[in-house]
């Protein structure tokens, strides 16, 4: 073939500072906005072509650089342009995992088509999301919970979507595949991301909260999987972590994510409204209370989940959950009314970074 691929896989007028990116691609906390903005709005092919690389997937199953890319562009075309749920959230879920899996407690436990199942369905986990959650789907008597009879409706279509576009022979990149790893593969991808459905979250914790008190380790620490069950119950942990990440990464990336689901939770708020229909929690933008839903996301859900994580994989999870709860202690500072002599009042978006705050005394 004639046109050669870009060095990262993407056009781009800023090769070196996309590169030395990168080059960060195995450290938590990557800024896959910046990525987004230097690889020509390319965040997840950009993302899942240099993981592809670095875990030496291409060579290991015969996959054409082409047929890699051609499936990483449609990918990502496919994920809609909402405010949350777009290509960045299904590129950062794909970096995330990618770092899940470097765990050293996790150290030659999964096989090379394991990691590449768990890659593969963190990058497509959302595709075309409509930003709008299974509920209002339901309630809406939506063609996608009519197709999926109101079981996982989002995360049946993003599987649908994601196999369809392996499809076309360019784009196929399991071609070279034995029958029986592409059946492996399909099942476990499955599994993932029907795993990524909240309304599973309790059965997972629960289920991985069990696998932590009968943790068998090796000499080294390593973690002993046995069945397929339990290999797949963490593989749905992981990219169930990785899809709730983003109270654990820095403060200022955490709260541009937390900008976005707010507002594509508003709009459905909006749309909710206009329909008469009651309006879903944290979804109305008239009584908007950021800081209480984060504070409420990180106690009941993130950090019980993040905290059973850190103790499965121990000790490779302490920085995150470090990060996590000093993040909770950020968001709860700003519950609370300022304590002061003086009344004073809080003006300003409160959940912009903490320089857009400004408190001013009121007398
Ligand atoms: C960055 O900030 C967020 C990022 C993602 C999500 C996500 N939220 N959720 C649900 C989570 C539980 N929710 C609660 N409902 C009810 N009644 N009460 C609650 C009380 C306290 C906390 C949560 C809830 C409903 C929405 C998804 O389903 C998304 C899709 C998949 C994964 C997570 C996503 C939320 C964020 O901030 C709130
Ligand atoms: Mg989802
Ligand atoms: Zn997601």
């Amino acid at each position: 073939r004639k046109d050669s691929i870009p060095e990262l896989g993407v056009q781009t007028f800023h090769t070196d500072e996309l590169r030395s990116l990168m080059s960060h691609i195995d450290d938590w906390g990557l800024d896959t906005f910046r990525i987004e903005d230097l690889s020509g709005q390319r965040p997840l092919t950009a993302i899942t072509y240099k993981i592809f690389q670095e875990r030496f997937l291409l060579r290991t199953y015969a996959i054409e650089p082409h047929t890699l890319i051609s499936y990483l562009l449609t990918l990502e075309d496919h994920y809609q342009q909402v405010p949350y749920h777009n290509k960045a959230h299904g590129a950062d879920v794909c970096q995330s995992m990618h770092v899940l899996l470097n765990a050293s407690a996790l150290d030659g436990v999964f096989t090379e088509l394991e990691i590449m199942s768990a890659i593969f369905a963190s990058a497509v986990h959302d595709v075309d999301h409509p930003g709008v959650t299974n509920q209002f789907l339901i309630n809406t008597r939506n063609d996608l919970a009519i197709m999926y009879n109101d079981e996982s409706v989002l995360e049946n279509h993003h599987l649908a979507v994601a196999f369809k576009l392996l499809q076309a022979d360019e784009r196929n990149i399991f071609s070279n595949l034995a029958a029986k790893q592409i059946k492996t593969l399909r099942k476990m991808v499955i599994d993932m991301v029907l795993a990524t459905d909240m309304s599973k979250h309790m059965k997972l914790l629960a289920d991985l909260k069990t696998m932590v008190e009968s943790k068998k380790v090796t000499g080294n620490n390593i973690i002993m999987l046995e069945s397929y069950d339990d290999r797949i119950q963490v593989l749905q942990n992981m990219i169930h972590c990785a899809d709730l990440s983003n109270p654990t990464k820095p403060l200022d990336i955490y709260i541009k994510w937390t900008d976005r689901i707010m507002e594509e939770f508003w709009r459905q708020g909006d749309k909710e409204r206009d329909l008469g229909l009651e309006i879903s929690p944290m979804c109305d933008r008239h009584v908007a209370s950021v800081e209480k839903h984060q504070v409420g996301f990180i106690e009941f859900i993130v950090h019980p989940l993040w905290e059973t994580w850190a103790d499965l994989v121990y000790p490779d999870a302490s920085a995150i959950l470090e990060t996590l709860e000093q993040n909770r202690d950020w968001y709860q500072a700003r519950l609370s009314p300022p304590s002061s002599s003086s009344s004073s009042t809080t003006t300003g978006n409160l959940s912009n970074s903490p320089t857009n705050i400004h408190i001013v005394s009121v007398h």
